[in-house]
Formats: structure tokens, sequence, C-alpha cells
């Protein structure tokens, strides 16, 4: 456990998304990144990033992020950080802060350049799982 009612370990979380992004495959871009999050249950879950020769079929940290949550156990993201190659914090991509929508919802905490930011900031006025269900 990271956390407790009132704090987030912030540099734990960048500390374990750094960590990932020394796992990275990035041979194309030449730009590892790292994700780390924290979930509902107090558990961390991480990603890399995993190119591929065919380009377009990389996979993005946060792809292994949300797999490694589902294949974990599931459960909802909380808290959020991602970092580039120099263990700098990165916003996530746009396609990306989709992925994380569907298991953090609009309350899911980023950390970005900018501050901790809520993703209804990140993502407005999003498209999500309750659109499917009216
Ligand atoms: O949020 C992001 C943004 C970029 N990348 C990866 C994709 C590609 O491998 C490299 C350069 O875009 O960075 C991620 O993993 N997550």
């Amino acid at each position: 456990m990271i956390s407790d009612a009132t704090t987030v370990d912030w540099d734990r979380l960048r500390e374990e998304a750094r960590a990932a992004m020394c796992r990275a495959y990035a041979p194309y871009s030449g730009y590892p990144v790292g994700v780390a999050a924290l979930v509902d249950d107090g558990r961390i879950v991480t990603g890399c990033n995993v190119e591929n020769a065919s380009y377009g079929l990389g996979l993005c940290a946060e792809c292994g992020l949300v797999s490694q949550l589902q294949n974990s156990g599931g459960g909802r993201l909380t808290h959020f950080t991602c970092v580039d190659g120099r263990g700098e914090i990165l916003v996530p991509c746009g396609r990306c802060r989709q992925l994380l929508y569907e298991f953090g919802g609009p309350d899911l905490l980023l950390e970005t350049p900018a501050g901790i930011l809520p993703l209804s900031q990140m993502l407005p006025q999003a498209f999500g799982p309750d659109h499917l269900t009216k």
C-alpha cells in the first residue's frame, strides 16, 4: 500500500514508472515511456511502450498498464503518472487518455507538468461506457 485516505506517495509512483520505462522496447522512436498507476485496492500497476517493425502496431505504455490491471484482478485506477526517457513527467497521448477513462473515469488524478489534474480536465466531455447504456 502506498496510500491512505489522505496521502498518496507520488514519488514512489513516479519511481515505479521510471523502472517500467527502463524496460521499454522502443528501438524505432528511441522514445521510451513508462507509466504507473495506483488501483483502488492499493496495488500498483505499470506499463512500458512496446514498438513493432510495423510502426503503426506499436503499443503505448498505457496499453500495457490497463492490460496488467485487468489481468491482475481488475479494479479502478485512482492515481496515474507517466514519464519519458529522462524520467520527466509526461502527459499521456490522446488515445491513452481514452484508455485511462475506461478504468479510472473523470476523477482519476494525473500527474502532469502543470500539476495534479483530474482526467475530466485532460479529456473534457469524454465519451465513455455510460453513453452505451443510454
Ligand atoms: O502517452 C504516450 C505517448 C507516447 N508513447 C510512446 C508511443 C511510441 O512508442 C513513443 C513515441 O511516440 O512513445 C506512450 O507509450 N505513451
